[in-house]
């Protein structure tokens, strides 16, 4: 990470890790930085191989937890190992702990490591960019591959389907034909709900470009899907998608977390939206998503790591809406 002398002559970081905000109050995500890919071309730096790629997550991160669903839709769980960070990040970043610490993480038993920066400059050891989840570790190369998670995802859907039992291989959640409308709709869904959501809640200042512009979009966004979902069981084209598991984590911490922490209280999913509820309960429902969802580590991550705006770290008591119940189609349906 960049750093700066101190009045003191200790080095400190430029940028605080817990400070995302920039100077004009507005909240601007930094690209990943590892974009490489696991490939089945010939001479491939990263070959398709079961047991030689791990995956860090955090429950608690909406992009994690992409990686999350789609490794276990995908049946990868035996491919491709798995680490859980612990939900406090701290000054240091994410954090390992072992379950007895803190119920759900999974400790690091490829690097032992402590932090998960750690991973970061093991892979480059100049590394100035931020230490994200998800990462997508090479125990082969001891090299970070990719922590990009819509591209990790497109990885997990199709490269390593040779490894795969006759009846999961080729199932894909990025099928050729709905490519274009995929594609078009993550673009709008990211721009203004999956990162309009931080664009809110990390903006220090009230006006234009900040809070309220970013605040009014989420909305206008989450009506245009309900309105699709209105009449559609799916986002694009009837069946479940990547456009739909990555709107999707996003949706699920609405109510418990951005409602209230990132002050996106226009409306709410359990009151003001039936269709992106219905959808949210079908998708819970499918077997495998309810055990990627850690509540309790998404709502004491928000509202417990986040002090500048939460200084008192007091976590709400609502879990948002019971997903669990059954599902009511419309008749449009
Ligand atoms: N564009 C990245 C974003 C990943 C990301 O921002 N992850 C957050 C957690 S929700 C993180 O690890 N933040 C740590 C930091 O920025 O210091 C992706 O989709 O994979």
């Amino acid at each position: 990470m960049a750093s700066s002398n101190s009045d003191d002559g200790t080095k400190k970081p430029q940028e605080g890790i817990l400070n995302w905000a920039s100077p004009t109050g507005e909240f601007r995500r930094k690209p990943s930085s590892f974009r490489d890919f696991i490939s089945k071309k010939p001479n491939a730096r990263f070959p398709p191989e079961p047991n030689r790629y791990h995956l860090y997550v955090s429950y608690a991160c909406p992009w994690a937890h992409r990686t999350l669903i789609v490794r276990a839709l995908k049946g990868l769980e035996d491919i491709i190992g798995l680490s859980v960070v612990d939900y406090l990040m701290q000054e240091k970043g994410w954090k390992f702990s072992t379950p007895e610490q803190t119920p759900g993480a999974i400790p690091d038993t490829v690097n032992n490591a402590q932090y998960l920066r750690e991973l970061y400059f093991k892979a480059e050891p100049e590394y100035g960019g931020r230490f994200t989840v998800p990462t997508l570790w090479d125990k082969k190369l001891g090299t970070i591959v990719n922590n990009e998670s819509s591209e990790i995802i497109r990885m997990f859907n199709e490269v390593f389907d040779d490894y795969l039992p006759d009846a999961t291989k080729g199932i894909t959640y990025y099928p050729e034909h709905l490519r274009a409308e995929i594609d078009a709709i993550n673009e709008w869904v990211y721009d203004t709900v999956n990162n309009g959501v931080y664009k809110a809640g990390f903006a220090t200042t009230q006006q234009a470009c900040t809070y309220e512009q970013n605040a009014h979009k989420i909305f206008e966004s989450l009506d245009r899907l309900e309105d699709i979902l209105s009449t559609n069981e799916f986002l694009v084209g009837g069946v479940l998608t990547e456009a739909d598991i990555r709107l999707w984590t996003t949706i699920i911490r609405f109510d418990p977390v951005y409602h209230g922490h990132f002050k996106a209280n226009l409306k709410s999913i359990e009151k003001d939206y039936p269709n992106l509820l219905r959808w949210a309960r079908q998708i819970y429902q499918i077997p495998k998503i309810a055990d990627t969802v850690n509540m309790h580590h998404i709502k004491n991550h928000y509202y417990q790591s986040h002090k500048q705006i939460n200084p008192t770290g007091v976590v709400p008591i609502g879990n948002g809406p019971d997903l669990s119940k059954p599902v009511i189609k419309a008749q449009k349906l």
